[in-house]
């Protein structure tokens, strides 16, 4: 049988061709020991058999305390720049990565909330749906470290249990001498085996581990791929995607959505495709709940 991915724009740059697990920053936190991809992945990736994988994305989510230097992060990861200049982030702003993970393309899209306890119910609205939940705080800083249990508590509020891969980062390791940055270490280790997260350090600015921690978020969110769409025989969702060209609204959302937005919402219902559309829709489109688009490309 033919596979059914389509080649969709440009090849990738080689440093998001993905062929081996890379190492965790710590064994005392890791979620994800093996050092290659499950036999079975391996396999359905050389027959290409994974179904509509290719044309989808993950969803990861970032959240913590304003200024720990999530957008920082993000944006080093997605662009290798950083500004040292502070703008909050108003309400939530998104970047789409693509990979190539074991031969079949792969896209990451990564959603930075704000920090600011003014915008939470607006960026609350876009945890839904999330295969990674990152959850940050800054290493020089920690008090917030202590606010990350809230922030994971709300964000997995939002999904279902047992669905998301947990990362804790501290961030802005630059700023600590090794020694204070080991101790701060030891209480974060531990607060991350709480929450059952992997644990990284990490530095915007340097660029140290954001690389290797940027590569583990993408396996994860591909491994996380929701399982039952995965299975579910929908005809031609890009196709789907393509035709619609409006936007329905998430329920969620703190706007309410339009008409011809909630008869699109229905339609798409009733059809057992998407359930919810993220409001602004992501320059690719893109569902919060199943991930469906094809237009990111
Ligand atoms: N030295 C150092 N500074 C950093 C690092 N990461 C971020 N910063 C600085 O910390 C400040 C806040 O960074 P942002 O990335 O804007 O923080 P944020 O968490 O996105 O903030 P909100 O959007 O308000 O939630 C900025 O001035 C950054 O330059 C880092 O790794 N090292």
């Amino acid at each position: 049988m033919r596979s059914s991915l389509v080649p969709l724009g440009p090849p990738v740059s080689q440093d998001r061709v993905i062929t081996s697990f890379p190492k965790c920053y710590t064994p005392a936190a890791c979620l994800q020991l093996r050092e290659h991809f499950h036999g079975q992945v391996s396999i359905a990736c050389q027959r290409r058999s994974t179904g509509t994988v290719g044309l989808r994305l993950s969803k990861v989510v970032v959240v913590g305390d304003l200024y720990v230097g999530k957008t920082s992060l993000i944006r080093r990861f997605c662009r290798n720049v950083f500004d040292r200049n502070y703008k909050a982030t108003i309400g939530v702003d998104f970047e789409i990565e693509r990979f190539e993970v074991a031969g079949i393309p792969y896209s990451l899209q990564i959603w930075d909330t704000a920090g600011q306890e003014k915008f939470k119910c607006i960026a609350s609205a876009y945890y839904r749906g999330a295969q990674v939940i990152i959850t940050t705080f800054d290493l020089t800083d920690l008090q917030t470290l202590d606010h990350t249990r809230q922030w994971l508590e709300d964000a997995l509020q939002e999904n279902e249990p047992g669905t998301c891969f947990l990362f804790l980062v501290g961030t802005k390791k630059d700023l600590l001498s090794g020694v204070a940055c080991e101790q701060a270490e030891v209480e974060a280790v531990r607060l991350a085996n709480e929450m059952e997260a992997e644990y990284w350090s990490v530095s915007a600015k340097t660029g140290e581990w954001v690389r290797a921690w940027g590569r583990l978020w993408q396996e994860c969110g591909w491994k996380h791929q929701p399982q039952p769409h995965r299975n579910r025989k929908v005809p031609n969702p890009v196709s789907t995607c393509r035709l619609i060209g409006v936007t329905a609204r998430s329920l969620r959302a703190p706007c309410k959505p339009s008409r011809t937005a909630l008869q699109l919402h229905r339609l798409l219902a009733a059809q057992r495709q998407c359930v919810s559309w993220a409001w602004p829709r992501p320059p690719g489109g893109g569902c919060t709940e199943c991930l469906h688009g094809g237009w990111w490309f």
